[in-house]
C-alpha cells in the first residue's frame, strides 16, 4: 500500500508536470520536483524524478544522478518500469536476452504492454532465450542513453534541399512502445500553425503529443536520438508528436517552418524557427501515405524505425519553400509515425537548471 501523503505528493507533482494543455505553468517546477522527491520510496516518484533530473526540470540536470535515480526504481521490481526498462535496453542495442526477460518479468506481474510487446516481437522473429537480469548491464544501458549514438551514414535524397534517410533510427521495440503509449490518448489532428486548420480535410489524421509529463527516460532516450540526427540537443525538440493514418487519411502539402506574420511569432522568438524536421516510420504493412516533396522530385516510405531528416531553413534561416512536403493518402492499412520539430534555440518550456 502506498502511504496517503506520498499519494498526494505524487498527484501535486504530476498535476503541475502536466500543467494547462500539458504544458507547465512557470514557477513550479522545483514544487514538483520536491514533492517527487519527497515520496521517492515509491519507485513511480522515483522514475518520474529520475525523468526531472534528467530534463533538467525543477532540480538541476544531472544525467548520471538520473541514470542512478532509475536504476533503483527499476530494481524494486514496479512492473511499468521493468518493461520501460527493456525498451531503454533494446534502444541501446543491449542483450536481447535481457530485454526479453525485463519484458516476460513485467508481463507476468500482470503490465498489459509488457505482453502485447513480446506478441508483437514473436510476430516479426522467432523468441530468443532469456537471460539473466543483470545489474552491470543495466546500468550500461542506461548509461548510454543520453551519449551521442553512432549516426549511421544517412542516404542524400536531393542536392537541392539537405534531405537525408536514416535506416533503423528506432528499434521495433521503441516504435512498437511509442505506438501503444500513443493509442490511447489519440484526438483528430490539429495544424500548428493556424495557417490551414480552419481548411477541412487538410491533415485527417490522428495525434497524439508526448507533453512533458509522459517525457519518461525511455522517450528521453528516443528524444534524445531523433535531435542527434538534425544534430542537436534534446531541448532543441519540440513535444513529440505522434500521427496516424487511416486509409484515406493525408496531410496535404505544407511548410514545417512556422509563419512569422502571425500572432503568435512570439513562438518563433522564443526558440527560433522549425530548423530541421525528424520523422521516424513506427511500422510497415500500409500502401500509400509516402511522404513527398512535390518541388524535389521526392516520394519516400521508410520501413518501420527508419527516419527522414529535412531541412525547412537555411543557414541565415530563411524559410525555404522547396520543403515544401505531404502525407499521402493511405490507401490500405494504417500508417503511424513520430514527428519531432528542431528548433534552433532551446524550446523546453522550463527554465534549464544546472549544477
Ligand atoms: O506523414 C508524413 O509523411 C508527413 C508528416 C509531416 O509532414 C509532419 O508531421 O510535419
Ligand atoms: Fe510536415
Amino acid at each position: 500500500m502506498i502511504d496517503v501523503s506520498h499519494k498526494q505528493a505524487i498527484a501535486t507533482a504530476m498535476g503541475i508536470i502536466s500543467g494547462q494543455d500539458g504544458v507547465p505553468m512557470p514557477g513550479d517546477y522545483d514544487r514538483a520536483a520536491s514533492a517527487l522527491s519527497s515520496a521517492q520510496v515509491v519507485p513511480f516518484a522515483k522514475a518520474k524524478l529520475a525523468a526531472l533530473t534528467a530534463m533538467g526540470c525543477g532540480v538541476p540536470r544531472d544525467r548520471d544522478r538520473a541514470c542512478a535515480l532509475y536504476f533503483d526504481a527499476v530494481v524494486s521490481g514496479f512492473p511499468p518500469l521493468l518493461r520501460d526498462m527493456a525498451v531503454i535496453n533494446d534502444g541501446a542495442r543491449g542483450d536481447k536476452g535481457l530485454t526479453r526477460s525485463l519484458l516476460m518479468r513485467a508481463a507476468s506481474s500482470g503490465d498489459h504492454m509488457a505482453a502485447d510487446l513480446i506478441l508483437a516481437w514473436e510476430r516479426r522473429e522467432p523468441p530468443v532465450s532469456a537471460s539473466a537480469i543483470d545489474s552491470a548491464a543495466l546500468k550500461t544501458s542506461l548509461a548510454k542513453i543520453f551519449h551521442a549514438a553512432p549516426v549511421i551514414q544517412p542516404s542524400s535524397l536531393s542536392p537541392d534541399l539537405p534531405v537525408f534517410a536514416h535506416v533503423n533510427a528506432l528499434t521495433p521495440l521503441q516504435c512498437d512502445y511509442l505506438m501503444m503509449s500513443a493509442a490511447p490518448l489519440l484526438q483528430p489532428s490539429k495544424v500548428v500553425d493556424g495557417d490551414h486548420s480552419e481548411q477541412a480535410g487538410f491533415r485527417t489524421s490522428d495525434g497524439a503529443a508526448f507533453l512533458p509529463a509522459r517525457m519518461d527516460l525511455p522517450v528521453l532516450q528516443i528524444i534524445t536520438k531523433l535531435a542527434s540526427l538534425a544534430g542537436a540537443a534534446p531541448e532543441q525538440g519540440e513535444f513529440l508528436a505522434l500521427l496516424r493514418y487511416r486509409p484515406g487519411q493525408e496531410y496535404r502539402p505544407h511548410h514545417d517552418y512556422l509563419p512569422e506574420d502571425k500572432a503568435d511569432y512570439a513562438k518563433v522568438k522564443r526558440s527560433g524557427q522549425r530548423r530541421m524536421t525528424v520523422l521516424t516510420y513506427l511500422n510497415n504493412g500500409y500502401h500509400g501515405g509516402e511522404t513527398d516533396f512535390p518541388k524535389l522530385n521526392i516520394s519516400h516510405n521508410g520501413g518501420q524505425g527508419d527516419s527522414l531528416v529535412f531541412a525547412n531553413i537555411d543557414e541565415t534561416s530563411k524559410p525555404q519553400p522547396q520543403s515544401l512536403h505531404a502525407g499521402l493518402p493511405v490507401s490500405q492499412g494504417e500508417k503511424w509515425l513520430i514527428t519531432l520539430w528542431v528548433r534552433e534555440k532551446r524550446f523546453w518550456p522550463w527554465p534549464a537548471k544546472t549544477l
